[in-house]
């Protein structure tokens, strides 16, 4: 059986330096070895260039010595032109990892995203978890392979050049190193704030997605309110709080990146003095002192190629940290294979449901919406809850799909703990229609099919029919390939539930949840409506949630809810008489005496 999840676990803690690694190296992991290859690639490119200035010894010698320098001349010819070809067989190698690495983590994010628990997006906004994936993921493309890439041959060549200038002269490698020593104090200094702003700036865009989730999802209501303007700021405002902190990260960076030349410029100025006056007293020729110089010259690359790799990595430890955070958001269990349910061969007929002493908080920190709640539901039929607006009727229903695990107490479907369901196959029984726009961008078809993929054309028409559809189908120019808009703007709230009841019963659940499904039906549909959903339920478990009595009167149960509490239970003739909030609501709206 599983437990209930627990809240401490999703809170975004930040990483630790270790943890940072890791999990840049989790992700990069999988083409560790084209990454080698890549890598490989750009050292020998490297080291063509590496052996440059020990042709150029080898060429100032030979001129020295009165030989001749056509051979020196092709050597070097030849060795700039392979070490150009395999850089660029490196670069584009490691480019094309780069881009792998992103689409493998926006995968597995974008996989995980869809099975959140509704808990955890409860928590954080959708837009800012968009954002995770389109604009964080990118990051990792520098750090994964252009850090990877830049640090290796940055240390190889740095090391190499190192050898070489001991090779030359030790005492000049001394002072060269001397320099490089001060200024890299400096640049590792300066590191951790590139990250921080980096995080803040991607912090700040995951804002500006928010922002405009929350303004174009509510987009009648920001324009009747006039309230472009003021959605507009706010969005501004978090563009250019990304803004801030990217060129306080483009500060830092610069900073850095000019730090390499500061330091070969230090190594240089104190090279030229110490060396010359080696040369001068003797102890080294001028060409060891020219060969030394040209190493500290080449060495600015792999200095800023370290730097380079150093910056990257702190933008991607940046990046990773916000991705890690959403891989750590508690999913639910993967569907197990076949992806797409099978009905539950051994069982049908009509559900059952029994809630027992359930408790319910949505998070730890919030009160309980439930408390003690029990009833029981033993099959075929109506059961309608009612009760004031926030009783809990429709946590009832997000227990019963286990969206929310219980606090306390169980949900049992057909005898069985929803804990102990698989959850497609606990959900395949079920047909939900929920409170709120129903209707998913796309064409009329593909809502109507979306809970059940395999439905055929005559279960089609059969359900347009009982839900009141054929007319809309026949009068719409495209029928059923119509197009509906997001959220189906482009239907009435009547046309939208009832595409959202058919696409119900096209699934032909053994459990219907109506959640005050028939809200927004003329009397004429409703009442239609009413009879469909009546002659379902006598094959089927059906509960709904209703505010207007008029729908629930002829219910074989009724469950009064008030505060999270079960008042009472009994059909619409027992609770007039016995439950005074039932006898008030019956008299307002049926204008029924009150008891
Ligand atoms: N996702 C959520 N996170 C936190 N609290 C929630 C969440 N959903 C609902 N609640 C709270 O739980 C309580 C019960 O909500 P519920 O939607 O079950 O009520 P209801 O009886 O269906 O109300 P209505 O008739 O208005 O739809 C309310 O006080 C509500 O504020």
């Amino acid at each position: 059986m599983n437990t209930a999840p627990d809240p401490s676990t999703t809170d975004a803690e930040p990483l630790s330096a270790r943890e940072t690694f890791k999990a840049l190296y989790a992700h990069a992991r999988p083409y560790r070895w084209v990454i080698a290859l890549g890598l490989l690639c750009a050292l020998v490119g490297a080291a063509g260039g590496l052996l440059q200035p020990l042709a150029t010894k080898a060429l100032v010698d030979r001129l020295a010595s009165g030989g001749t320098i056509t051979t020196v001349l092709v050597s070097l010819t030849a060795l700039v032109l392979v070490g150009m070809v395999f850089e660029a067989l490196g670069t584009y190698v490691l480019e094309r990892t780069a881009h792998s690495v992103v689409l493998s983590a926006r995968r597995s994010l974008i996989g995980r995203l869809l099975r959140l628990r509704l808990t955890e997006v409860d928590r954080i906004a959708p837009g800012d978890l968009m954002s995770r994936v389109t604009s964080d993921t990118t990051l990792l493309r520098a750090v994964t392979t252009r850090a990877v890439v830049a640090g290796a041959t940055g240390a190889v060549t740095f090391v190499a050049a190192v050898v070489m200038m001991a090779f030359l002269d030790a005492v000049l490698l001394g002072v060269t190193l001397g320099a490089l020593l001060l200024v890299g104090t400096g640049v590792a200094l300066v590191m951790p704030r590139i990250a921080r702003a980096t995080e803040r700036s991607q912090e700040a865009v995951g804002e500006i997605s928010t922002g405009l989730e929350r303004a174009l999802g509510a987009f009648r209501t920001v324009k009747a309110s006039g309230a472009e303007e003021r959605e507009t700021a706010r969005v501004q405002a978090a563009a250019h709080r990304a803004w801030q902190h990217g060129v306080k990260s483009a500060k830092w960076e610069a900073v850095a990146s000019s730090a390499h030349e500061l330091a070969v410029q230090l190594a240089f100025l104190a090279v030229l003095g110490v060396g010359a006056t080696r040369v001068a007293s003797g102890d080294i020729p001028v060409s060891t002192l020219i060969a030394f110089l040209l190493y500290l010259f080449y060495l600015m690359e792999p200095v800023y190629k370290l730097v380079d790799a150093a910056t990257e990595y702190q933008e991607g430890a940046a990046a990773i940290s916000r991705i890690t955070q959403a891989e750590r958001l508690q999913a639910e269990p993967p569907a197990r294979q076949p992806a797409v349910p099978a009905k539950p061969a051994a069982v049908a007929g009509p559900a059952t449901v029994r809630f027992e002493d359930v408790s319910f908080r949505y998070r730890a920190d919030l009160a309980d919406v439930h408390h003690q709640v029990g009833f029981e539901v033993p099959g075929a039929g109506m059961t309608a809850f009612v009760g004031p607006s926030g009783a809990g009727k429709s946590t009832v229903f997000a227990l019963i799909e286990r969206f929310y695990e219980v606090t306390g107490g169980r949900v049992l479907v057909d005898g069985k703990d929803v804990r102990d369901w698989s959850l497609p196959e606990l959900r395949s029984a079920i047909g939900y229609v929920e409170q709120e726009t129903p209707v998913l961008a796309g064409t009329l078809r593909e809502n109507l099919v979306f809970a059940a993929p395999d439905a055929t054309d005559d279960d089609i028409r059969d359900v347009l029919t009982r839900a009141k559809l054929d007319a809309l189908v026949e009068r719409l120019p495209e029928g059923l390939e119509t197009l509906v808009g997001h959220r189906g703007a482009k239907l009435s709230g009547g046309e939208r539930q009832r595409i959202a009841i058919a696409r119900a019963l096209l699934r032909k659940p053994r459990l219907l949840l109506l959640d005050e499904a028939t809200s927004q039906l003329d009397a004429v549909n409703e009442l239609a409506l009413r009879d469909v959903v009546a002659e379902v339920a006598r094959e089927t478990t059906v509960l709904v949630i209703a505010h207007r009595l008029s729908t629930v009167i002829n219910a074989d149960r009724i469950i009064v809810m008030e505060t999270g509490r079960v008042r009472s239970v009994g059909t619409h003739a027992d609770l007039v008489d016995r439950d005074r909030l039932y006898a008030q609501l019956a008299a307002t709206q049926l204008l029924a005496p009150a008891k």
